[in-house]
Parts: C-alpha cells; structure tokens; sequence
C-alpha cells in the first residue's frame, strides 16, 4: 500500500459525499423497488422538458487524423473552434487509441460492474475521497440522487495514484486501465495543442503539461418501473478542462442542453465523445462552451461508460486569456482549488460554479 500523496490529501479538503444506496443492487431487489425507496430518486421538474429525438445524429465529428493533415489541417481546426464554439461538444474520430486497448478496457469496465457486491465494496470511497466505489456526490439527506453507481481512480500524473483503488479484479483490468490512460493523454495532447492554435493560446499557458487525468466508470442499471422519472445523472457542466467519454456499450442515455430543448447524442462505438469543461471556458474567455448535459435511464438495458476528466494541477490558477488589448475579461482569474470547493458545493444551493466565476 502507497502513502497518501499531496494531491489526495488536497482533494480531500474539497469534498466530502454522504453515503447512499447502491444503485445497481437496489435496481435487482424488486422487493425493495417500494414507492418509498423510489422516491429519493424520482424528479418532478423532467417530464415537461423538451426532447429533440430527431437531431440526434447532429453533435459534430472530428477527425483527429484530419488535424494534423496538411491537406485537411485548416479546415478541420475550423470545424473543430465551431464545435467548440457553438456546441461545447464533438464525436473525435480516428483518435488513435488502439482498437485492442479500446476493447479491453470496455470489457474490464463490464466484468467489473458485474462482480458481486461484496466484492466491489471493497474499492468503496473513504471519507472525503472522490475517489472509489460508490455514488455521484451527495451533499444533503433531502437531495435528489441520481440513479448510477461510479468507480473513480486518478490514473495520471502515476505519482498521484492511490493503488488501493486499483482494481485487481478482472485481473487484466489494471494494465487496461494503464494502457488506455496513457493512450488517452497522448490523444488528448494532440487536440489540445490545435485548441491552443485555433484560441491563439501559447500550449504552455494551456497547463497541458501538469494535468491530472480522473478516470470515472459510470453504471446506469436500468429502471423497470419508472425509468422516465428518474436520472442517471442530474444536468451539470464538468469541472475539467476537457472530459473524454468513452461509451462503453453503445447503450443511448446522454443529453445535451441545446437551444433551450434537450438533444439525445446517438452513441458512436469508433469516437470518443469530447466536451469543453469549466476550465476551458474560462480560459478561453467564453468562447468555447462548457454545455450542461445529463443522462436518462432505460427501463430493461444498463449503460456503461467511461469518463475521462482532465483537469488542471490543483495548485494551479486559471485565468482567461485575451485575444487583443481591446478584449475585457469576462472571468475572473480562479485558483483550480478554490474553484473546485466551488463546483463541489453547487449542489448545496443550486447555483452553478461557472456562474460565479462570471465577471458581470
Ligand atoms: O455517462 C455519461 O454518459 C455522461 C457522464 C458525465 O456526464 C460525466 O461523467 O460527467
Ligand atoms: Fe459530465
């Protein structure tokens, strides 16, 4: 067993989650499937939300290989600053990740989340860790929960690692973890650097260089009873930089907020699916989206993904970068820890972290 590291012991002081329900347990009891039990979940405030089902197909593709093509480099920078610009999101494509790496892990995450209980418990989060098996953050006993279980690691910088949130189970899971993760910040450094040329940015203003990559898994079991009530995650804005997803079992569930309506990202099984985060908008000075988004539940298949959160160094400070003297800033300069209490603490009194970050 490894010593507590700084970062660990930081992150720590920023949240503390209370403890709730497994999701995927309570979803195979139907003895316990009580209007009573039901009801932490059930949100009042969804069913007269807009869907656009039929523009599904429209969150825009990039093609990584395009990016550095000098044939096609121009205008795919383009598509991608209007991705950004206009949607906070894209399908990457050809993204570099081995097609072998690529399956292994969605088959590790799988075998995983299909371990018994007892077994997974033992991963179960430590107080005040964000990291660890269990739920999405609980502030308050009266809070809507959402209906999922995660399992969160930090998988870069290695020195920051906590080895006794590694799994051991499936035995293969800890190389796939490994592999996939250091894939990941190979891919994710070719996307920043032409994010940093299309803002205009310096690459080593963009803090690349001393992110910390979180790996969280995300089970959604299905709800047999009231599926449309339910969340598997409430609407919110990542507070990284850049969040890579990877959806497991091609399973539908994600929503973008768009245009005032709710839009349904039809999942790609060979893209990553890449949104700005917090950080990214405020450095970029609004330009590029940190869009809410949010996932629904099915009522007979479960959804698995993988979400990859880059996030500036804690000890870092983020502060938007001008494109002209005549500019004015729009936010103010934040500490990534100051801000990150923040983002943990919106849940309490339903005001968005980004928001206050706001000069107005
Ligand atoms: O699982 C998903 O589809 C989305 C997860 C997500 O939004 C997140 O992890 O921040
Ligand atoms: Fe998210």
């Amino acid at each position: 067993m490894e010593a507590p590291r700084s970062s660990e012991t930081r992150w720590s002081t920023v949240a503390s989650s209370l403890p709730v329900r497994n999701v995927q347990d309570l979803a195979t009891c139907s003895e316990e499937l009580t209007e009573e039990t039901l009801k932490r979940y059930i949100r009042l405030d969804i069913q007269d939300d807009e869907v656009l089902a039929e523009r599904s197909g429209e969150v825009p593709v990039i093609d990584l290989g395009k990016l550095f093509n000098p044939h096609f480099a121009e205008e795919e920078s383009a598509r991608l600053s209007f991705a950004c610009e206009d949607w906070g999101f894209f399908q990457l494509v050809n993204h570099g990740i081995p097609d072998g790496i690529v399956a292994t892990i969605r088959s590790d995450i799988e075998k995983f989340f299909q371990l018994p209980l007892e077994v997974k418990s033992a991963y179960a989060q430590l107080p005040g860790d964000l990291q660890g098996y269990g739920q999405s953050f609980v502030v308050s006993e009266s809070q809507t929960l959402d209906w999922s279980d995660m399992f969160v690691i930090i998988a870069h910088p290695p020195q920051a690692r906590d080895m006794r949130y590694w799994p051991v189970q499936p035995h293969t899971f800890r190389k796939s973890i490994e592999e996939y993760s250091s894939e990941l910040m190979k891919t994710a450094h070719s996307v920043v650097t032409v994010l940093a040329k299309t803002l205009n940015i310096d690459l080593e203003l963009m803090g690349d260089k001393y992110v910390c990559q979180y790996l969280r898994m995300n089970y959604y079991p299905p709800c047999t009873t009231m599926a449309e009530k339910v969340l598997g995650f409430s609407p919110h804005s990542d507070g990284s930089f850049l969040t890579f997803l990877l959806e497991v079992n091609s399973v539908e569930g994600l929503q973008i907020r768009r245009h005032d309506a709710w839009i349904r990202v039809k999942p790609n099984p060979n893209a990553l699916l890449v949104n700005v985060g917090d950080f990214l908008e405020i450095m970029s000075n609004g330009k590029y989206k940190s869009t809410e988004h949010r996932v629904t539940i099915n009522t007979n298949q479960e959804r698995l993904t993988l979400s990859a959160f880059h996030v500036p160094s804690l000890d870092g400070v983020v502060s938007p970068v001008m494109g002209s003297a005549e500019e004015r800033s729009l936010y103010k300069t934040m500490g990534v820890e100051e801000y990150s209490k923040l983002y943990m603490s919106n849940k309490l009194d339903g005001k968005r972290a980004l928001d206050r970050a706001k000069l107005m």
